[in-house]
C-alpha cells in the first residue's frame, strides 16, 4: 500500500520517446534531465535491471524493459576494490543511454543498502521514460530491423558528449548508432589490472567485460590479468585466455580480430570466448558473423548442446551471431539456439578452444551454464 502511494503520489515531468520510424510515444520523465539517443533494444528479464544497465554490452543503446515493474528492490551499493566483487553491478557505471519502462518503483529495499533506481540514474546523468506501453514498443522493435530512438524530457539539455569516447562521432541531430564505430576504447580498461595472484593465471581481454567473469575466475582460485583491448598479446604470459563480452559489431573492432588470430589462437593455450569474445574468436578462426533482426536479450534463451543434445536455459544479450555455414572444418557446433537455430557456441576439434554466444557468468539470469567456467578452469 505504502509503495503504491509512493508511485501514484509522485508528480513526474513529461517526456517523449521519438523513434526513427516517425512514431512518438509520451510518458513520464524519470532519472536525469538530459536528451539522449541510441539503438532501441528490449530485454524480457523480470529482474536484474542494475546488472543489465551496467553491462558494457548495452553501450549506445536505449533499453526497454518489457517486464511491467522495474526498480522494485532498488540498487545495491557499489563497493569497488576487493576485485570488483560488488554484486548487482557489472561495471563501475550505467552504460545504457537510457531506459524505457512501463512502471517504476521509486524506493530501495536492498539488503546491500543503496539508492532508488531513479536517484541512481539522476546521479549518473541517465534519463528514462515510464508509463510507456512497452508491449507495443517491443512489438515495434521486433518488426523493424533497425530502430533508433531519442528520449526527450521536457525542457532538458543535450547529453554531454564527453561521457563516452564514441559519442563524439555523432551530430546532435543524428541518432546514435553504436554499430557504426569501434566501441572498444569506450569500455576497455586503460591499464592492465591484476587481481588475485594465484598459481594459474587467466588473461582476460577486456572488450567491456562483465565483472562476474572476474568474480567467477577468482572464486575458482585463478589469478586474473585484465588487459586493455589494444595490449600487445604476444608479450602476455598466462595459462589461458578469456575474450570477454562487449558492445557493438564484432567486425568493427579495429585490428582486434587479426591480433587474436596472430597472438592468442597461435599460443595453443585454453581459450574461452564469451558473447562478443565468441564472435571475435570465430572471426579469427575464419568464420563469418551476421546481424540478427532484433537479437536475444533475456534470461530464458533455450540452447541445445552437441553432441549430447542437453538443453540449458541461458542469459543472453546480443544482436550479432556467427553464420552456421561459415564454421571452419576444424571447429564444431557446440550449442544451438532452440528457438531459432542460431549458433550459440563453438568448440575446436582438437585444441582447447571454445566459445559461447550466451553468458555462462549470467549476472543477471540463470546459472545453468556456469559449468562452462569450471570446464575452462579445468583445462588450465
Ligand atoms: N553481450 C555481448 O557481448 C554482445 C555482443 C555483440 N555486441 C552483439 O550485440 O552481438
Amino acid at each position: 500500500m505504502e509503495q503504491t502511494k509512493k508511485i501514484l503520489g509522485k508528480k513526474y515531468k513529461k517526456a517523449c520517446l521519438e523513434l526513427s520510424n516517425g512514431v512518438k510515444l509520451k510518458g513520464n520523465a524519470i532519472g536525469a534531465d538530459v536528451i539522449v539517443s541510441g539503438e532501441m533494444v528490449f530485454n524480457t528479464g523480470m529482474l536484474g535491471y542494475s546488472e543489465a544497465m551496467t553491462d558494457p554490452s548495452y553501450l549506445g543503446q536505449i533499453l526497454v524493459f518489457s517486464f511491467c515493474l522495474i526498480g522494485n528492490y532498488g540498487i545495491p551499493d557499489l563497493k569497488i576494490g576487493d576485485f570488483f566483487m560488488s554484486k548487482g553491478h557489472e561495471s563501475s557505471s550505467i552504460k545504457t543511454q537510457g531506459i524505457i519502462v512501463s512502471g517504476i518503483y521509486d524506493g530501495c529495499h536492498h539488503h546491500d543498502g543503496g539508492v532508488s533506481l531513479e536517484d541512481w540514474m539522476k546521479s549518473q546523468g541517465v534519463p528514462g521514460i515510464s508509463g510507456i506501453d512497452t508491449r507495443y514498443l517491443v512489438q515495434m522493435i521486433r518488426e523493424s530491423r533497425n530502430l533508433s530512438g531519442r528520449i526527450i524530457p521536457e525542457g532538458a539539455k543535450l547529453q554531454d558528449k564527453n561521457k563516452f569516447e564514441f559519442l563524439k562521432n555523432f551530430r546532435d541531430d543524428e541518432y546514435v548508432d553504436p554499430s557504426k564505430y569501434n566501441l572498444m576504447p569506450s569500455v576497455s580498461t586503460k591499464e592492465k589490472v591484476i587481481m588475485n595472484k594465484a598459481s594459474k593465471k587467466v588473461a582476460v581481454v577486456d572488450c567491456g567485460a562483465k565483472w562476474n567473469i572476474m568474480r567467477m575466475l577468482v572464486g575458482r582460485n585463478c589469478g586474473v590479468e585484465l588487459l586493455p583491448w589494444d595490449s600487445d598479446f604476444s608479450k602476455v604470459k598466462c595459462d589461458g585466455w578469456i575474450i570477454s563480452n562487449g558492445p557493438g559489431d564484432p567486425k568493427n573492432t579495429g585490428d582486434l580480430v587479426e591480433r587474436i588470430k596472430k597472438d592468442v589462437l597461435s599460443s595453443d593455450k585454453p581459450i574461452l570466448g564469451i558473447c562478443l569474445g565468441h564472435q571475435l574468436l570465430s572471426l579469427a578462426s575464419g568464420a563469418k558473423t551476421k546481424r540478427l533482426n532484433h537479437g536475444h536479450r533475456s534470461h530464458n534463451q533455450p540452447v541445445f548442446s552437441f553432441p549430447e543434445k542437453n538443453a540449458y536455459m541461458s542469459s543472453q544479450n546480443h544482436r550479432y551471431a556467427v553464420e552456421k555455414n561459415s564454421i571452419q572444418p576444424d571447429w564444431m557446433l557446440w550449442f544451438e539456439n532452440a528457438n531459432d537455430g542460431s549458433v550459440e557456441g563453438l568448440k575446436h576439434e582438437t585444441k582447447p578452444f571454445m566459445s559461447v554466444q550466451f553468458h555462462p557468468e549470467a549476472s543477471s539470469g540463470p546459472n545453468d551454464t556456469s559449468w562452462i567456467m569450471d570446464k575452462f578452469v579445468g583445462l588450465l
